[in-house]
């Protein structure tokens, strides 16, 4: 088991001009992300959640504390760690297949294993007849699937994902979620995920992490088991639809909107 963990982290922007003053955006973070886990971060807009994944990525540095994979620290991205934009990134002269196996190629991977390896990444979402087809011949939801699927061609230990399916009609997205907690189960990682949305947060998450605002701080870490139960076969509007889903979606919704969170979490 791999563990990827914030130690007392705390993040702050130098003042953008000579009259404002250093942003602290993340005040002594304490968490931690083993494989096996899903974790969603969920929080306001502003609140630092892509800083929180950025710190993950190795992108930036904290200013206190620090970031470690397994106890080492890590300042700098590395191939254990696989980033997931929403603006899903692929290179449009490539075809599907060659999109995937791109960070293999990165990595002087011979070009059979390199094809065999993208192949089956490509069956793994569900794409096995689109590996020849150029990006622009697919739809947001295949492309966001290639980027998964060139996400974990290296074989990460943890996928970080910054809104993936945010840029998605609200149908595709779904099922796209649903998509992503299968691959995710069968690729034994870790995933870090940061999301507005506290439906998504539910039926993705083995763990729910709520930031509160201006500084983000930690203001809940809470187990969820939607997941396991999606993965285990029910449908998705079944448990998005049950009273269980909708307590957990209205206490959340009231801890991202107080302004005093730390009591709603006491
Ligand atoms: N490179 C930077 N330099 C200075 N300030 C920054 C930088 N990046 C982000 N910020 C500020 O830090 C705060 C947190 O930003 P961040 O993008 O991490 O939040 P977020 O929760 O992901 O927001 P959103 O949900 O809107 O994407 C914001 O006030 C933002 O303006």
């Amino acid at each position: 088991m791999s563990q990827l963990s914030f130690t007392e982290v705390s993040l702050v922007y130098p003042p953008r001009d000579r009259q404002s003053a250093p942003h602290l955006v993340l005040d002594r973070i304490d968490l931690s992300v083993s494989t096996g886990e899903f974790v969603v971060v969920i929080g306001r807009s502003g609140s630092g959640k892509t800083s929180l994944l950025n710190l993950a990525a190795g992108f930036q540095a904290p200013t206190e504390g620090s970031v470690t994979l397994d106890g080492k620290i890590m300042e700098r991205p590395g191939a254990e760690r696989a980033v997931v934009f929403q603006d899903d990134a692929l290179y449009p002269w490539l075809d599907a297949r060659d999109n995937v196996a791109f960070p293999l190629k990165l990595r002087s991977v011979g070009e059979r294993d390199r094809r065999a390896r993208a192949d089956e990444l490509l069956d793994l979402v569900g794409l096995a007849t689109a590996g020849n087809r150029r990006i622009w011949e697919l739809s947001g939801g295949m492309r966001q699937r290639v980027g998964i699927a060139r996400a974990l061609a290296a074989k990460p230990r943890f996928l970080l994902l910054d809104e993936p399916l945010g840029a998605l009609d609200a149908l595709t997205r779904s099922r796209m979620q649903t998509f992503l907690l299968e691959v995710w189960a069968k690729s034994h990682a870790g995933a870090l995920l940061i999301t507005h949305s506290i439906d998504e947060a539910l039926v993705l998450a083995t763990r729910i992490v709520v930031l509160s605002s201006n500084p983000g701080r930690l203001a809940a870490d809470i187990k969820s088991s939607f997941a396991a139960e999606i993965l285990a076969g029910a449908p998705a509007t079944e448990v998005r639809a049950s009273p269980a889903f909708k307590r957990m979606h209205d206490g959340l919704t009231g801890l991202i909107h107080t302004d005093t969170p730390e009591e709603f979490a006491a």
